[in-house]
């Protein structure tokens, strides 16, 4: 599904971050480990097409992520990958269906609130599409930002720490929904995390051995 080969990051000229090359398959479940500071946000940034490496290519979706640029690599990234970061980041002036018609406009997509319906549905969120982000519970925004990561069946769902903040009811409820979800787009699963909750349920690791700095 992607491919990463020979990726580094320099955030200085003194500090650059190596990591091994990772190669998956469409429909896979992994779990992004490692210690504090070795590289898994940068990582999930750079698979996002976020952040461009200093060195080295990844291929996503059968496409070659770092020579698309400007609104190209916007609706890319749209169509294809879903991201769940830490914090929602929701837009506060916009309502949850107009943050999620925000999200196929993004991605050069037609709107499509049925498709909107749909997923407010499942996550069990329909009541609150009116609702602006400050009318939303911690849980419940994050699962918006599930909703909107899933929304455009991507092919690739990425999510940094999605249940650290999470009590153990809340921390089940959002993994069965992530795989729920992925395996409904068949899209690989990408979860970065520490927490030992999450490593109990998915086989597939990547470990960032220790701060990757050459
Ligand atoms: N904006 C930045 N400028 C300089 N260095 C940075 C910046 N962001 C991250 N780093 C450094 O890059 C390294 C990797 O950071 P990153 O956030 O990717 O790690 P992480 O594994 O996600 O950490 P954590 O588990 O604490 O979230 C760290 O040494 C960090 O200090």
């Amino acid at each position: 599904m992607f491919q990463l080969t020979g990726i580094r990051y320099n955030y200085t000229s003194e500090h650059t971050l190596s990591f091994p090359d990772w190669t998956t398959t469409q429909g896979d479940n992994w779990l992004l480990t490692g210690i504090s500071g070795s590289g898994k946000t940068t990582l999930l940034h750079m698979l996002a097409g976020l952040r461009k490496p200093t060195q080295g290519t990844a291929i996503v979706a059968g496409t070659n992520l770092y020579i698309l640029s400007g609104s190209k690599a916007d609706q890319f990234r749209g169509k294809n990958i879903g991201l769940v970061l830490q914090k929602p980041h929701l837009l506060s002036v916009l309502t949850v269906e107009e943050n999620l018609l925000l999200t196929q406009y993004m991605a050069g997509l037609p709107q499509n609130k049925q498709r909107i319906k749909e997923v407010l549905t499942i996550l069990g969120l329909l009541d609150k599409r009116n609702s602006r982000p400050h009318q939303l519970s911690q849980g419940q925004a994050q699962r918006i930002s599930i909703a909107r990561a899933v929304l455009n069946r991507p092919k690739l769902i990425l999510a940094d720490e999605p249940t650290s903040s999470l009590d153990d009811v809340n921390c089940m409820r959002v993994l069965d929904l992530l795989e729920t979800q992925a395996a409904a787009c068949a899209a690989t699963l990408v979860i970065a995390t520490h927490d030992a909750r999450v490593k109990k349920r998915i086989t597939n690791h990547f470990h960032l051995d220790s701060v990757q700095m050459v």
